[in-house]
């Protein structure tokens, strides 16, 4: 039953409301299952919020965002604009990472009601004096209302149209000087203030603007044939940042154990001396807060940590809530397990993939309360250790309400924790777990090719109402998935995806060396998973192999940085790009983003085609940026450096993937 009703109803007779709050506010949005969760924003950026807000008969309304931090009680306002159809819209710039609050207050304007229709009467060359006395009396109450110095202006202003012949008066009422006095001092006795205090959630600015790296420590070891350490992996750093990356994030470094481990290719054995997959988490060294000794001690893996942060990235976890039999908890807390009457617990799996090496948490476990605690205690001992971002393994195998419970509390005390939901699972699911307070998700981009279905991806991601709480992040591979379209070791292909990757989604990542040295073959034809995967074997990785594509991820990294449209994801507008009079191109796709003052416009068309020139006429939307059908404009290629003058809404492209499989324009619009 809506407010409004529950009003009729219980105080039909008492009328214990004010009835004189005649505006309406509905259909707020950002506004996420009626406000139960929070709306997000990062550091630094703003929120837009709109609303339907209309009042009975014909008069002015004024609106006003209103913000502030959550737990003080002083709004921070700004106003709103109607944008058509009785839809208002305000924008507010938010501050550094917390929870905030935000919410609508909308008022009768009666001094901008009255100033309208004494605009309309003088140019009907109607009788005024009448409204000019009423217009005094308006100025008089705002004088009421003003601070001292606006006061005596205004005092000034009612003398102006209360004395002066009525022509002068009229122009004394329509100085905008008078309009911005009365607006300082509204009338807001019968304002209605929105029915709900909604929440916003302020990230930093990882959380919004990021660009992964993936790599396991234990590949980097000084010699060939050992097991590397943290301080040996710590001269990849300069690499990293060099080619652009701000998120290093390791698979998990924890203590691995023997019971069940894998071997080479997910063998169910392994041989001796193999080092296991690392997501089987625990032994007798330790479970969840221990380092696996042959990466280093603790004292070294926080000095990586901090030593990351020199070269500007941060170092990002990988939490897996799932542990080897071998793991401490298995023992010590054998009822956060669920015992079969044979006395094992079924292996964990996410299906059609079985994780034999591991037993899966029971989030039934009686003592839910001491798991619940133990869990969230892991995320906070890494971070008085220096990491603030953590990828969680498979999320959506874990309770709901235990996301909610932890990322909240956590945030309480350090609002600056990001969290990535490696949760490739059903829509739904995905979206909970980002309504639950996870900051970014891993998504379909992986497995969508064509240019139909990226372009339906994006605008599921960018215009459903998705876009107000879950962020993507966009990978072209992962240690688990090897997409079949890269099983052809096409170079051409990987720069590809690699420039979707990094343009369509402002968060993007690899798992970097297999990716910039275009490892292509699978562990079988079908399967997704690489021959020799590095989750279960050392590697040694020579990064200078001829064929890498460090170059043009470098290029493409660089080009993120230097412009703020693609360190955002949803404003995002696909162009047409015909490849005959009224034939779209199936494989040239274009599309435009842009900051929200226009400041930074910029316009990437890729071929998917990877083995052929294509060439098409593509149409920019100038009606966008509002300029007319002749606009000539420059268009500078970040890619290749070359810089084309533009006429006009319809202009040639072309793109030889040869040379390079997309352009990335920069626009200039004079
Ligand atoms: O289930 P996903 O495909 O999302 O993959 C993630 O979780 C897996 C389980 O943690 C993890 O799988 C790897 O570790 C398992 C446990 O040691 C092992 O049995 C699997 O063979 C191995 O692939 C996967 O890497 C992770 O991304």
């Amino acid at each position: 039953m809506s407010k409004a009703f529950r009003r009729t109803v219980l105080n039909a007779v008492k009328l214990e409301f004010d009835g004189r709050q005649r505006v309406i506010i509905e259909n707020l949005s950002p506004e996420l299952d009626g406000g139960k969760y929070p709306a997000k924003a990062v550091e630094g950026g703003f929120i837009v919020v709109e609303a339907d807000i209309f009042v009975d008969g014909a008069d002015t309304i004024s609106a006003e965002l209103c913000a502030r931090p959550s737990g003080t009680s002083d709004w921070h306002r700004s106003p709103m604009h109607p944008i058509g159809n009785d839809r208002w819209s305000g924008s507010l710039d938010v501050g550094s990472p917390g929870s905030y609050e935000y919410t609508i207050e909308a008022w009768v304007d009666h001094f901008l009601t009255w100033q309208k229709g004494l605009i309309k009467k003088t140019e009907a060359n109607q009788e005024v004096s009448l409204d000019l006395r009423i217009g005094a009396l308006l100025i008089d109450a705002g004088v009421a209302r003003s601070t001292a110095a606006d006061a005596e202006e205004l005092k000034r202003y009612a003398a102006a149209v209360r004395s002066g012949e009525p022509a002068e008066s009229v122009k004394a009422v329509l100085d905008t000087r008078l309009a911005e006095l009365m607006a300082r001092a509204p009338d807001k006795s019968c304002a209605t203030l929105y029915e709900k205090v909604l929440l916003l959630t302020v990230e930093q600015k990882k959380a919004g603007f990021s660009s992964w790296y993936e790599l396991f420590p234990r590949s980097w070891a000084s010699e060939p044939g050992r097991h590397g350490t943290f301080r040996e992996c710590s001269r990849m750093l300069p690499m990293i940042a060099g080619m652009g990356f701000d998120v290093l994030y390791l698979p998990p470094i924890h203590p691995i154990g023997y019971a069940k481990r894998k071997g080479r290719n997910n063998a169910l054995v392994a041989a001796p001396g193999e080092p296991g997959s690392c997501w089987a988490i625990g032994n007798s060294d330790g479970g969840h807060k221990a380092v696996h000794p042959e990466l280093g001690t603790l004292e070294e893996f926080t000095e990586f940590v901090a030593e990351a942060e020199t070269h500007g990235i941060s170092v990002a976890l990988d939490i897996a809530f799932q542990c080897s039999p071998d793991h401490p908890w298995v023992k010590e807390h054998p009822t956060w397990f669920r015992w079969r009457p044979d006395g094992t617990v079924q292996f964990a799996e996410n299906p059609p993939k079985k994780y034999e090496d591991i037993l899966p948490i029971d989030f039934e476990s009686a003592d839910w309360q001491n798991l619940w605690v133990e869990l969230k205690s892991i995320f906070l001992f890494w971070i008085e250790r220096g990491v603030k971002i953590f990828r969680v393994d498979n999320p959506h195998t874990k309770a709901f309400l235990f996301w909610e419970w932890a990322i909240a509390s956590i945030r309480e005390e350090h609002p600056d924790t990001v969290f990535l939901a490696e949760a490739f699972t059903r829509p739904k699911l995905m979206a909970r777990l980002a309504k639950a307070g996870y900051s970014q998700s891993y998504s379909y981009f992986t497995w969508r090719n064509t240019k139909h279905d990226l372009q339906g991806y994006l605008n599921e991601l960018t215009t459903s109402g998705l876009e107000h709480f879950m962020r993507p992040n966009f990978w072209p591979n992962t240690p688990d998935i090897l997409p079949d379209e890269l099983q052809s070791g096409d170079r051409i292909k990987f720069i590809i995806r690699m420039v979707l990757a990094a343009t369509l989604s402002s968060n993007y990542g690899m798992y970097g060396p297999a990716y910039e040295l275009c490892e292509y073959l699978p562990v079988a034809e079908g399967k997704e998973d690489y021959l020799d995967s590095e989750k279960y074997e050392i590697k040694q990785w020579d990064l200078d192999r001829p064929g890498n594509i460090r170059a043009e991820i470098t290029r493409v990294n660089r080009i993120r940085k230097d412009n703020a449209a693609l360190q955002q994801t949803a404003d995002i507008t696909f162009v047409q790009i015909e490849a005959s009079a009224g034939r779209e191109d199936d494989y040239l796709m274009g599309y435009v983003k842009r900051t929200e003052d226009n400041s930074n416009i910029i316009l990437v068309v890729v071929n998917l085609d990877h083995s052929n020139t294509r060439g098409g006429w593509l149409r920019f939307p100038l009606e966008r940026f509002a300029l007319s059908h002749d606009h000539p404009f420059r268009v500078e290629d970040l890619l290749s450096g070359m810089s084309y003058d533009w006429n006009g809404e319809w202009n040639y492209v072309e793109v030889n993937p040869g040379n390079m499989p997309a352009h990335i324009f920069r626009l200039t619009l004079g």
